[in-house]
Order: C-alpha cells, then structure tokens, then sequence
C-alpha cells in the first residue's frame, strides 16, 4: 500500500488543508473555473510563478550552465509525419475502459491501483489495524462515492496477490489490465457497474495547421522530437565535437484520461528536458563520472519489482553502474546529478526513490530507464525520467527523411577491415538481367560476408553460382564468373560514422514543485491552522517581507528605501503596511513561504538598525541597514545559511513578534 507522507513534524500531511491554503494564497488556480473549470488544466498565480521561475532557473544553472548544454526552444505544434515516425501516433497512448451505461472513462491501470489499495484498506481495518489519520480521511472522503471500500477481511494470499499486483501495476498492457478487471470482478466504483474491456486511447491533442486543414498535426507530448530534428545543426554548431547535450524548456500537451490529482496530472505542464547525444562506443563512459560516483542513491531495481516488492536498496551510483544495476556511467552520471538537483531546491531527501522500469514498462528501443519518484500524500510520483533510448530517435528520423542524423570522425588510427567484395561486370550484367537488373544487384549487394566467403568458393569450383532474388524468375538467379568475381581486399577506413545514442532525463517543473510544496509544508505546533512553506531562500517566490512597525509614515520611508535596494540586487520583496499586527503579517508570508522578514521600528529611527527574521525558526538579529542587506543577499543566493548569519550578527530578543 503506498506509503504516508508526513510533514518534518510528523504529522500525516493534511493535503486538503493544503490545497485550500495554496488556493487561498493563489499559488494556482483551476482554469475557467467562472465557466465551471476543466479538470487537468490549471493556472499559476503570483507565488506559483515565481516559485515556477525559480525552480527553472535553478534547472539551468544547475544543468545548461554547467554542463554547456545546448539550449533549444522548439515550436510546440508539430507536424503529423514527425509524430508518426517518432512512434507517438501508434503508440503514445494508455489504457482506458468504459461504463456503457454511465458513459464515464476510466484509466484502466489507474482504476485497477485505485480498487486494490481500497480493498487493502478496508482489509486493515477489518482486521482492527490503525489506520493512519490521511489514510482514514481518505477512505471516509471516498466511502461516501466509492462503493468498494468496505471493511472486509482478506485471505491473507489475496492480500499478498494484490500487493504484487500493485508493485508492478505500471507493466501491464491492455490485455493484462481487462484480465486483473475481470479476475477481481472491478466495477465502475461509484455504481458497481460492468466495465468494457481496455482500449487504447492516444493521448495526444490533435490539430490541423494553416486554413486548408490539409496538414495533420498535434500539440506535442514532450519537448524531445524538436531537440532531435535540430541535432545535424547543434553538432555543428557545437564544431562536430561529442557528445554534447541539448536542453529545452516548454510546454507539452497530454490529453490525460481523468486527471484527478491535482498539479500532478495535468493535460498541458511545463517539462523541461535534456538530450545528451553520447558516443555508443566505450560502454557510454561520461567524462565527469567520477566527480559524482560516491552519491548514494535509494534505488528500487527491476527484480524487485517483479517478485511483487519495493524494498529500496542504498547504493552509491559508482557501485551501481560497476555492477551493471544501472546500464551505463553517462546514464549513472544523470541520476546523480538528479539527485543533487532535487537537494537544492529543498526536496525532502528521505522521500527521494529511484525506480528502475520493468521490460514492459520500458520502450522497446530502451536499454534502461529509472525515474527519480517523489513521495506525496499521492504516493510515489513519478517527477523525473531518465531513459537511454539508444539511438533510436535519430534512427527513425533518418530512415524517414534521408537526412544522415549521424557524426562523422576521422580516426586517429585508419581503421583496415579485410572483407569479400563484389566486382559485377556491368557491360555484361546489364544486357543480361535488363529490368531486372536492379533487384539482381541490390541482392548480391546484401549479402553477408559469411554467404560472400561461401560463394566465392563455389564460384571457383563451379564456374557459377546461384543466388535468392524475390520476385524475379522462379525466385533464383544464376550467375557466372565472367558477370562476377568475388575477391578478398583489405578496406582503408579513415571516418568513422556513428549514429549517437541519447539518454534523456525528462523533468515535469509542475510535479517537483508540487511535490516540493508538501515536502517543506508543515504548521507549528499547537497551531496547526497556520501553514508554512520551508522553502529553501533562493527557491522561495518573494525572498523578504518588509513591515514598518506601524503606520507611521517614518517607518513607511524606511522600508521603501530598503525595499528599492533590494530591487536594484534583483531580490524579491514585498511590503506589509497594512494595520494588521505584526505577527499576522508573518503568518501570512509564512504561508507564501517567504523566508525572511525585515522590521523598521522606533530603534530604526534613532540608529538606522533593523531586525531580520528567520521563517522557520521566528528567531531575529539586529544589524545596520548594510549588514541587513548583506545577509539578505547571502541567504537568498544560497551562499550563507540562517545559521551562518546567526553566528554574525547579534540575536534580538527584545521584540519576539509571534
Ligand atoms: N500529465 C502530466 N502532468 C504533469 N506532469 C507530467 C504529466 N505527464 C508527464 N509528466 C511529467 O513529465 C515527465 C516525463 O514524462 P514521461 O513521459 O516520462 O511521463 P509518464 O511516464 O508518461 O508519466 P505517467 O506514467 O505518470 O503518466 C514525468 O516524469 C512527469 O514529471
């Protein structure tokens, strides 16, 4: 059963009252809710989009900048042929089934998790075990529209079978999904009526470009196809050197079955993704490897999985990838650096999981796929993709289009390849086989060096040989050694040409900041109707609020007078000089989750000192203007922690405001 999330204070995260604070504070709100809302569209309000900015930002620090990437920003509407040769229009698609009689959709892998926690739930409070407060909200929230909770016993094998079912539940394909639907009898839950068997549904957002609706097109599903069309242009641009990467941040359009959790299934998101084109050659060694190898990852492996389980394992990411757990260093490489980069945005490092994909759940081209999974009070959620998908994309493209998606480097060392090759006698050749000389020639061109060595002897000792034309004659085509001759040569090779293999790690912006949201939410103790968002200074939506003690217009000047300084350093702030008390004004930023605060007193008017609060500890230091604005701009870029700055600057006790 998917396990609870709690807050730092070890209280189950209370996701309701979560919302109606995010709400409340606009972090987001559903689209077109005057016009009633439609699920899985959301918008962001001002703390969203900062907090939505920063997370971004930080991304490109963390990955363009410091890796050089290859920035791209490709058109999001993409034309059908792309699509189709990508592999999306055949196969982007999940599995849902239908009520007939209600006429309502359910994602069939979704309906299946959703009955069998709720059986397992009902199943452990029939036998008189604690339900977790969240839990228990859930099952009584759902109890009144969800028919199959009930608290009935289970066979303890059934218990066991469902628990398989649900560790591997994202490997099963539509035939599966029907069979497990009608095995435990699953039912429509609101109604308890009969269900169609899975079909297919494409998930992708269709559309026609230009007035003639002549050309088929569709919103894209990932930012991918566009980074790999434009991968001729980045080598070169990049001077032909490998590998290299390239990165693009933008939306993308999923038009999900029933998006019912919030920020986390949306039918249009933010995705920010990276594709490193890496030589195939060398077991896709990554030349940084070793600065990242000792990172201890939480990874839950295939195997696992499949014997029904998810115990995680902790593994530094050099063992991993030495014992083969993960395919390869560049792979390895992106799963640490992953990992890092959710630690600085302030993700929770005990909810961090990486899980391995079983065969099925992987694309057939993929040599391994692990995504980094968030745990939320939704579960584990899958934020982060990270998938080699082998040379497959460009392979595609190229066989589609004729463009050579390949790089081209001259050997240091010529490469001689000792090979059989085949001298025609065109004078003779073409007068003999006319039309069908084309088809003659390109199966003689297809054999293989084994079927070459073979015929060049019978060609030696019979004169002639007889080789497989489809189509042409009886199938059979006879030829003798004066049409040709079948040699042994030595081949000087001075290019090598190579398709690159691409691992992509694929980033949702909306699922991490979600996550990130419950990860640093928390209420203080004996006072839990008030929120406070724990995020890290240089991830926070607005870094400083400044509140004059009072109305007094003295205390005014001083915090507009701060307040445009700390513009001009590009730090987010905002003033509180409403009359409500000063430690209203604070919980209300404790909820936007800004980190810091700055009171303009009587003291600030004789001496020009202010006080500086810490959020989450409420404690205060006193310090000039410059010093105050010099912490300020440590703390927000990251550089210097509260504790750093505690250390400074002198404790202020007098005026504890909470
Ligand atoms: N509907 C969605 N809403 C929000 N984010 C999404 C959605 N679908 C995918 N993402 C994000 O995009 C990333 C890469 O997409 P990917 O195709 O790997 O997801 P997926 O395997 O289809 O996800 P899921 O199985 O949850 O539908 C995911 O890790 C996730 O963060």
């Amino acid at each position: 059963m998917a396990p609870i999330s709690t807050t730092k204070t070890g209280q189950p995260l209370d996701r309701q009252t979560l919302d109606s604070m995010l709400r409340r504070r606009l972090f987001y709100t559903p689209s077109f809710e005057l016009y009633g809302g439609v699920s899985g569209l959301y918008d962001y309000g001002p703390p969203g989009c900062a907090l939505q900015a920063n997370i971004v930002d930080m991304w490109r620090k963390h990955f363009v900048l410091e890796e050089d990437m290859l920035e791209v920003d490709c058109t999001m509407l993409t034309p059908h042929e792309v699509l189709k040769t990508s592999g999306h229009v055949e196969k982007f698609a999940d599995w849902m089934c239908k009520d007939p009689k209600t006429g309502e959709i359910f994602r069939a892998d979704h309906l299946v998790e959703e009955v069998l926690e709720a059986r397992l739930k009902g199943d452990k409070e029939a036998r008189g075990l604690k339900v977790d407060r969240e839990d228990d909200a859930d099952a009584k929230k759902k109890k009144k529209k969800v028919k199959d909770i009930k608290a009935l016993r289970l066979d303890d094998a059934v218990v066991k079978e469902y628990e398989e079912v649900l560790a591997k539940i994202d490997n099963y394909g539509g035939d599966e999904l029907g069979s497990l639907i009608q095995k435990y009898n699953i039912k429509n839950p609101t109604t308890g009526g009969d269900l169609l068997s899975p079909v297919a549904f494409n998930l992708m957002f269709q559309t026609s470009i230009g007035p003639s609706g002549g050309m088929a097109g569709y919103l894209r599903p990932e930012t991918a196809q566009g980074q790999f069309l434009t991968f001729q242009k980045l080598l070169e641009f990049n001077q032909q050197s490998m590998p290299f990467a390239s990165a693009s941040i933008g939306k993308s359009f999923r038009n999900e079955i029933s998006p019912r959790a919030g920020l986390m299934r949306v039918r249009e998101f933010l995705m920010a993704e990276i594709e490193h084109f890496v030589d195939p050659e060398g077991g896709k060694a990554h030349p940084r490897f070793d600065e990242v190898k000792d990172i201890e990852l939480t990874l839950l492996n295939r195997e696992v999985q499949l014997e029904g389980k998810t115990d995680v394992e902790k593994m530094s990411i050099g063992k991993a990838v030495s014992t083969g757990l993960v395919d390869n260093e560049t792979l390895g490489y992106f799963l640490a650096r992953i990992q890092l980069f959710l630690k600085k945005l302030g993700v929770d490092q005990s909810k961090v999981r990486f899980r391995q994909h079983m065969a099925n759940e992987m694309a057939h081209y993929a040599a391994d796929c692990w995504d980094a999974e968030l745990l939320t009070s939704y579960g584990w959620v899958e934020c982060v993709g990270c998938a080699d998908r082998s040379a497959y994309d460009l392979t595609v493209h190229a066989n589609r289009t004729g463009a050579p998606l390949v790089v081209r480097e001259t050997r240091s060392e010529p490469l001689r390849i000792e090979e059989w090759q085949v001298d025609l006698n065109k004078k003779k050749f073409g007068p003999k086989f006319k039309k069908d000389g084309k088809a003659v020639e390109a199966a003689v061109e297809a054999l293989t060096q084994e079927q070459r060595e073979s015929l060049a002897a019978g060609l030696k000792k019979d004169g002639k040989i007889a080789i497989d034309v489809p189509g042409v004659g009886n199938g059979k085509v006879e030829l003798e050694k004066d049409i040709l001759e079948i040699v042994k040569r030595t081949r000087v090779e001075n290019i090598r040409e190579y398709t690159p293999n691409v691992i992509e790690p694929s980033f949702g912006i909306g699922r991490i900041l979600y996550s990130l949201i419950e990860h640093v939410y928390w209420s203080r103790p004996g006072d839990e109707a008030r929120g406070v968002l724990s995020f890290p200074p240089p991830v926070a939506p607005t870094k400083v609020l400044l509140v004059p003690l009072s109305t007094n217009p003295e205390f005014s000047k001083l915090v507009r007078r701060i307040s445009h300084k700390l513009r001009g350093l590009g730090i987010s702030n905002r003033i509180d000089d409403t009359s409500a008390s000063i430690g209203k004004r604070y919980a209300r930023n404790d909820e936007l989750g800004t980190p810091l605060g700055v009171t303009a007193d009587f003291q600030s008017l004789k001496d020009g000192s202010f006080t500086l609060r810490d959020r989450d500890t409420m404690k205060q230091v006193r310090a000039s203007e410059e010093e105050i604005i010099a912490a300020i701009k440590s703390l927000s870029e990251g550089t210097e922690t509260w504790e750093d700055v505690a250390k400074r600057l002198p404790e202020f006790l007098e005026q504890q405001v909470d």
